[in-house]
């Protein structure tokens, strides 16, 4: 549905795009996730034309919108797509049916009444506004007003949907409940999405699939379970939640999937790897704090346990974070939910199930 090929922008000198390439099929909903400044807003807006490329292609639903070799550009008005804002531009003086109706309206050729108000009372019903159709714009909570402004983007029936930060202007608790919504939304619609947001929560929930950007680059691409449990890199690892990296070499492969490890300034360790590892190279051990195990007594298991004991505990009601020292003055950083049996000062093993290891970047 969605295909760009050798993205790329610049403003003057400055590339901020840097040939970047992704598809999105039918139905999917894609995330552009990423620090500030990264680029994903730019090539949004590229996407709906809100931008011009500097080069490179934008195929939606097999049409292309955007080829500057070309000269093609295909103006956002024109291009099959539905759009949802961080402010949502509701017009205040506009009832909640208007605010919805407006695309329709000034659509040529006209639309007949009775469909308008058949498809505006559709798109309504299904996010869940129909009762307050009559609602003025200026009584309609935050949750609401997203509600309204994904009714507008819907009511032509896109091919895409694009959402710029969409939940960015919704306080915590209520951005929390409104994700899950929205998820069940698009997927009720089944229309296919690109969104962007800087919440690798909101990714997590949304997206079938993402990209991770950096620096104007897809720093890595897949679905946000493939990448949480195996980041390509130390920067993306510590982007999508917090991550203890601990540097160190892989000495002989033994049978049965199982590795020496040497830390770096650190414990030695036997190692039961999930990721491909190799005799004698640097790599980047990622653990997981909320996937930590901790113990009093020593585990059975003898595979990816460090021995250590707690500095610090910080209680966050659901769950106690702490701070354990191992050998070599290293620290690791767990979360815990079962913190009844832990006290500052005590020894503690601590077991890592699920252990990522990426080949170390070489410093420059
Ligand atoms: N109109 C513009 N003129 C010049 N530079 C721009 C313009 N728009 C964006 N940039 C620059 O392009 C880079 C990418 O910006 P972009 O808004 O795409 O990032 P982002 O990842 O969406 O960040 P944020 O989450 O802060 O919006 C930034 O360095 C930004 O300063």
């Amino acid at each position: 549905m969605l295909k760009v090929t050798k993205l790329t922008k610049s403003y003057g000198a400055v590339q901020v795009i840097h040939g970047i390439d992704f598809t999105v099929p039918e139905g999917e909903c894609y995330a552009l996730l990423g620090p500030s400044g990264c680029g994903k807003t730019t090539t949004l807006r590229c996407v709906a034309g809100l931008e011009t490329a500097s080069s490179g292609r934008i195929e939606i639903s097999g049409q292309v919108v955007s080829d500057s070799e070309r000269g093609i550009f295909v103006p956002v008005h024109e291009r099959p797509i539905g759009m949802v804002f961080q402010s949502y531009a509701i017009w205040p003086h506009l009832n909640v049916f208007e605010n919805v109706a407006y695309p329709l309206r000034v659509q040529r050729p006209r639309v007949a009444k009775s469909e308008i108000r058949e498809r505006v009372n559709s798109v309504l019903n299904t996010v869940g506004m129909l009762k307050m159709a009559d609602r003025s714009a200026t009584q309609l909570s935050g949750g609401q007003q997203q509600r309204v402004a994904l009714a507008r983007a819907l009511v032509r029936e896109p091919k895409l949907l694009l959402l710029d930060e969409p939940l960015s202007n919704l306080d915590a608790q209520l951005r929390i409940t409104m994700r899950n919504e929205l998820a069940d939304m698009i997927q009720r619609v089944g229309v296919t999405a690109l969104f962007v947001t800087h919440d690798q929560a909101e990714a997590f929930v949304l997206a079938d699939r993402m990209a991770v950007m950096n620096g104007g680059f897809i720093a890595q691409e897949g679905s946000p379970r493939e990448i949480y449990r195996i980041p390509k890199d130390p920067f993306i690892a510590e982007f999508l939640g917090s991550a203890n990296i601990l540097r160190g070499r892989v000495g002989e492969l033994a049978p049965g999937g199982r590795v020496a490890l040497h830390i770096h300034g650190g414990p030695d360790l036997t190692l039961a790897y999930e990721t491909p590892v190799s005799a004698g190279s640097e790599v980047d051990l990622v653990l997981r704090p909320e996937r930590l195990l901790l113990s009093a007594e020593k585990p059975e298991i003898d595979t990816n346990v460090f021995e250590g004991r707690i500095r610090k505990l910080s209680f966050q009601g659901n769950v106690t974070e702490c701070e354990i020292d191992i050998e070599g003055g290293l620290t690791l950083r767990a979360v815990s939910a079962l913190d009844d049996d832990l006290v500052e000062g005590m020894p503690v093993w601590v077991r890592a199930p699920h252990a990522t290891v990426i080949p170390a970047k070489q410093a420059a």
